[in-house]
């Protein structure tokens, strides 16, 4: 469902409807979102977020990164930025690479037993245009640890090119830290 809701995104992001067919589509969308409604369930049992078989962890709002290659402080994978995540002029929006680097540096930092950990901060260095539609690749090392902090580095690679890099301060949490 998620991977067509995705399509969707895509798709409604990319067109300039005639107001009959925005109609049509509005009154389809709302009647899936009725049929949905009944399943709404705590936010501690969705499956959105929580699902990490599922590409994105079942996440409707992550670009979709799938994993290539990954030991206990290196990860290597791809994404490719729907139309949904246009800026503009063909490439991903600023507030789009941030999330992604959010996302599958804190999946490195939490990897292989490692406690739960909150992003502290994340610096992320726009060096090229992102472009959409492009599988790109993406590259997260864990770089070292001290005592609660866990240093993280990344980097987003159009060919040869580095698009974007990031550094990223992870926080361990406390027992019974909220
Ligand atoms: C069934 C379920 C399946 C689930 C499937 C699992 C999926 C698994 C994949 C998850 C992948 C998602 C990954 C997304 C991860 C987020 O995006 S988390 C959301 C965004 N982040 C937040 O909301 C964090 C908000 N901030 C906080 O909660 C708290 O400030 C923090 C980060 C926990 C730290 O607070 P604290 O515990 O009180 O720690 P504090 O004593 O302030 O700081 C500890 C040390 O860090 C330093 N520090 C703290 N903040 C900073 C900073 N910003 N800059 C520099 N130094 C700092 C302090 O100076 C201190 O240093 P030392 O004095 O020890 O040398």
């Amino acid at each position: 469902m998620l991977d067509a809701l995705r399509v969707l995104r895509d798709t409604a992001s990319g067109v300039d409807l005639p107001a009959d067919v925005a109609r049509n589509a509005s009154l389809d969308i709302e009647r899936l979102s009725g049929l949905l409604k009944p399943y709404l369930v705590a936010d501690t049992l969705q499956a959105a977020g929580r699902t990490p078989g599922i590409g994105g962890r079942a996440h409707a709002l992550l670009p979709m990164v799938h994993v290539d290659e990954a030991d206990d402080n290196r990860l290597v994978g791809h994404v490719t930025f729907g139309r949904y995540y246009l800026g503009g002029f063909g490439a991903a929006h600023g507030g789009a690479i941030p999330l992604m680097f959010d996302e599958i540096m804190g999946r490195l930092s939490n990897a292989v037993g490692r406690p739960m950990a909150r992003t502290a901060y994340l610096n992320v260095n726009f060096r090229a245009i992102t472009p959409i539609d492009v599988r790109l690749r993406v590259e997260v090392r864990h770089d070292r640890e001290e005592g609660r902090k866990r240093f993280l580095t990344a980097a987003l690679y159009d060919g040869e090119t580095v698009t974007a890099d990031a550094t990223a301060l992870f926080i361990t949490l406390k027992p019974g830290q909220r």
